[in-house]
């Protein structure tokens, strides 16, 4: 070939790539660009990964990953999908249909999945069936074999995860009453309407703990390179009706977590405790209700001192109260037991656990309980503010601002009402907002009186009790002086 032909070739070629580019509508010029691509790609070596819905005679759990991810992908390009509701999704999703291919670049990596099924034979215990075999095969370009190993492969369990994670039927569990098939936990769909939005708390505390929590959620790596159990431990406290029980299903909606209601008045040992633990599943809310209710966690350390102080008991009933003590502890739940729980010495499992107790009476608790590390966050819920009032006025009847919200403001910091009797008025005034804002002031001015009334009696009491002990004072100032009168007398 001499220069001439081979300038003349060129052009032509330049002359059908501009063609293609200019005058070609841009859908059949991508058509020509895949098919280019395809064919040079398809003269490279392949290697391909098969993964079988079957593994011996149990579902794989790697074709149940692969099938949720590409449920995510197959929506845009598959022509023909399946519609299904996969085994514990909530969402209906699309699935792949039989021999039919998904293609995607992953960091320059050219991947093709293809689905295919066929018959396969199975024998369970001398019992034949035959059952369709569902097979994903993922091919790419042999040189990529160890990028798609080390980075593809894991990109798609992760990706899966967050799938089957956002898809869940979540579940609130509860250990109250064993079910008929003896499991420790029962469990009903978990669906609470209470937000971080619907929640009326200080708004900064309100951020706060919502940065807590997904500050707690990324650091996994972060974890297990200080080698501790990723947990979180929360504690609860204030008033009855200040929001415990809604900022617990708030979170729980908030990290989309399931619940595990644990009621330790029904656990009969440690070893039980242990046990439901374990079995409770990554990313839960694991959470105790009114702690300082639920056991006495001082027993154990007063039957103890009580066994060795009485010094009218004899030894035998010393040994007595003890063996009393151990066979205690082996059936209940110690403090230790819950130390431990709260420590997370019974998590083998990597994935995360937050812990909360809730309690009216922060006081009763073990110090031991309370040290950081255990509890981490002490979050005070107390009676409204304005703060929460202007919130709960917002959710319940729909206004921002009121004629008679400066009233509000200066009766609500001695009227003490917990959020839950706020709440309650405007339920009952029917989104009638100024109904709802003259029913609490009435009743707040109600309030005003019996605290203003306490208070005065609080005063008078002390001012009694003042008096006595002042007259107290002086008596035993009088009779110390006669003391030392006397001994001067007889020196
Ligand atoms: N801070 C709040 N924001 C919005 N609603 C609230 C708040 N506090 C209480 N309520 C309302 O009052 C009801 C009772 O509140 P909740 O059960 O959360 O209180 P609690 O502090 O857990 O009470 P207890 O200590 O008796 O268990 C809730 O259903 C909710 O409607």
């Amino acid at each position: 070939m001499d220069w001439k032909s081979i300038g003349s070739l060129l052009a032509t070629f330049m002359f059908i790539r501009t063609a293609i580019n200019d005058f070609l509508p841009p859908e059949i010029s991508q058509y020509f660009k895949r098919f280019f691509s395809k064919f040079f790609s398809s003269l490279q070596p392949k290697v391909a990964i098969i993964i079988e819905e079957f593994d011996g005679a149990y579902t794989n759990d790697i074709f149940e990953a692969v099938q949720a991810y590409l449920s995510s992908k197959c929506f845009s390009s598959g022509q023909v999908l399946k519609l299904s509701r996969p085994k514990n999704f909530k969402n209906l999703t699309f699935t792949m249909n039989t021999n039919q291919s998904f293609e995607e670049t992953f960091e320059g990596i050219q991947i093709k999945w293809s689905f295919y099924s066929v018959e396969k034979k199975m024998s369970n215990f001398g019992y034949h069936r035959s059952l369709e075999n569902g097979i994903f095969e993922l091919s790419f370009n042999r040189k990529y074999k160890e990028r798609v190993h080390s980075s593809y492969i894991p990109h798609v369990m992760k990706v899966a995860e967050e799938i089957k994670f956002r898809n869940r039927e979540r579940k609130l569990y509860t250990n109250r009453a064993n079910d008929e098939e003896g499991r420790i936990w029962s469990s009903i769909p978990f669906s609470h309407p209470s937000t971080f939005d619907t929640l009326a708390i200080d708004p900064f505390l309100k951020e706060d703990i919502k940065q807590d929590l997904m500050k707690f959620v990324r650091r996994r790596e972060f974890y297990s390179r200080v080698g501790r159990a990723w947990k979180r431990g929360y504690l609860l406290f204030g008033p009855p009706g200040t929001g415990k029980t809604s900022l617990i299903a708030a979170i729980a909606n908030f990290l989309e977590f399931d619940i595990y209601d644990m009621e330790l008045t029904a656990v009969t040992s440690n070893s039980q405790m242990r046990k439901l633990l374990i079995s409770t599943s990554n990313k839960s809310v694991i959470v105790v209700e009114d702690i300082d209710c639920s056991l006495d966690l001082s027993e154990r350390g007063e039957k103890e001192s009580k066994a060795e102080n009485d010094n009218n008991e004899n030894e035998g009933d010393i040994r007595r109260i003890k063996s009393e003590t151990k066979k205690t502890m082996l059936q209940t739940v110690s403090l230790s037991g819950v130390l431990n729980f709260v420590d997370g010495l019974w998590s083998s499992c990597g994935g995360e656990r937050l812990i909360i107790f809730t309690t009216n009476h922060k006081e009763k608790l073990d110090a031991a309980l309370l040290r950081p590390g255990r509890m981490d966050i002490h979050i005070n819920l107390s009676f409204c503010d304005i703060e929460a009032f202007k919130m709960l006025a917002k959710n319940y009847l729909g206004i921002d601002r009121h004629e008679l919200m400066w009233k509000v403001e200066e009766m609500l910091p001695l009227a003490k009402m917990t959020p839950a009797d706020i709440a309650e008025i405007f339920m009952s005034c029917e989104e009638d907002a100024d109904m709802g804002m003259a029913t609490v002031i009435k009743r707040m001015a109600k309030e005003n009186q019996k605290n203003d009334h306490l208070t005065i009696e609080d005063a008078s009491v002390d001012d009694q009790k003042n008096k006595a002990k002042k007259k107290d004072d002086s008596d035993n100032e009088d009779a110390s002086v006669d003391q030392k009168k006397k001994e001067k007398i007889e020196a």
